[in-house]
């Protein structure tokens, strides 16, 4: 089915892929620009791999793209034509290190960064047609608390909100828990502190979020971890390399490999969240396997 269909297909009911298993997808996010949302999407998504799992990166930074540069890919179509209707979404996908695989957005096309409703909609529709096998879906979202930021970390079930110890980031992040929550009833986020010094500041970083959205919001903020300052990290990004990769030993990799164990610790929630949601089908499907099982 191609995208235009999709999008006039959206507001229909959906199909139900029962035999699909549901994916997890985590949305990462931030609020502030330059945080590492994209290099923590990248070496997460490769250490998530590497571990075995099917995982699939998205670049949802619809007008300014760089998830691909993370890998030195230079991706022949993207997401735009997907959009524009010349490229159906599993004709643009990668493979990246570890097999992990890579949906490329567009860069420079400013209409790509104003997405309509519709078009937003048939997007995250889009990868419900996907049947290849997948456990986990990692969508990079662009800076800021755009309209695009809040459909992509609406239609996750996680979101992982990464912040630095700057007044500013700290200011972001929770500036656009609060619109989540408030405006879009998502209650639930993880905290990712990165470029600290050591455990104890990503700690106290999480601490001091959590006293402000436990003061001000009705919101569950766990802590998900840190990643050190790494010099290594950015060696890596500027080799287009994913320091998981390039240097598996060096402190962040070794941050990002228990990362990536702690995720797959987490639940799996699937049934219908009442937004539209990343492999609705999946999950629809899953919820009512679950259904049947627990009745039959
Ligand atoms: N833990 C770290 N240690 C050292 N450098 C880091 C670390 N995390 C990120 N960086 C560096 O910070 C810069 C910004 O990272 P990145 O592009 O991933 O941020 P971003 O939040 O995706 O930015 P944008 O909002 O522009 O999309 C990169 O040069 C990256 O190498």
């Amino acid at each position: 089915m191609g995208y235009s269909e999709l999008t006039r297909e959206v507001c229909l009911p959906v199909k139900q892929v029962a035999n699909l298993r549901p994916v997890q997808v985590v949305a990462v996010t931030g609020g502030k620009g330059g945080v590492g949302k994209t290099s923590i999407c990248a070496n997460l998504g490769v250490s998530l791999a590497r571990r075995g799992h099917e995982t699939m990166v998205l670049d949802a930074d619809l007008g300014l793209a760089n998830l691909q540069f993370q890998f030195g890919l230079r991706p022949r179509y993207n997401l735009s034509h997907v959009i524009d209707g010349s490229a159906k979404l599993e004709d643009i996908i990668l493979s990246g290190p570890a097999g992990l695989k890579v949906v490329p957005g567009a860069s420079g096309l400013s209409h790509m960064a104003c997405l309509t409703r519709a078009e937003q909609a048939g997007l995250i529709q889009a990868f419900s047609e996907l049947t290849m096998p997948l456990e986990y879906l990692l969508v990079d979202t662009a800076a800021g608390i755009t309209p695009e930021v809040v459909s992509f970390a609406c239609a996750a079930q996680e979101v992982v909100i990464v912040a630095c110890d700057v007044p500013a980031s700290l200011a972001d992040a929770y500036a656009l828990i609060k619109v989540l929550n408030l405006e879009h009833q998502i209650g639930r986020f993880h905290l990712l502190a990165n470029m600290v010094k050591g455990p104890k500041e990503g700690r106290r970083l999480y601490e001091k979020l959590l006293a402000v959205t436990d003061r001000f919001l009705d919101v569950l903020l766990s802590y998900f971890g840190a990643i050190p300052f790494d010099p290594q990290f950015h060696k890596a990004v500027q080799r287009q390399r994913a320091v998981v990769d390039l240097f598996p030993r060096c402190a962040s990799a070794v941050a990002f490999d228990s990362l990536a164990a702690e995720l797959t610790r987490w639940p799996i929630t699937s049934g219908p969240s009442g937004f539209l949601e990343f492999f609705l089908e999946r999950s629809l499907g899953a919820a009512s396997a679950g259904e049947r099982s627990q009745t039959g």
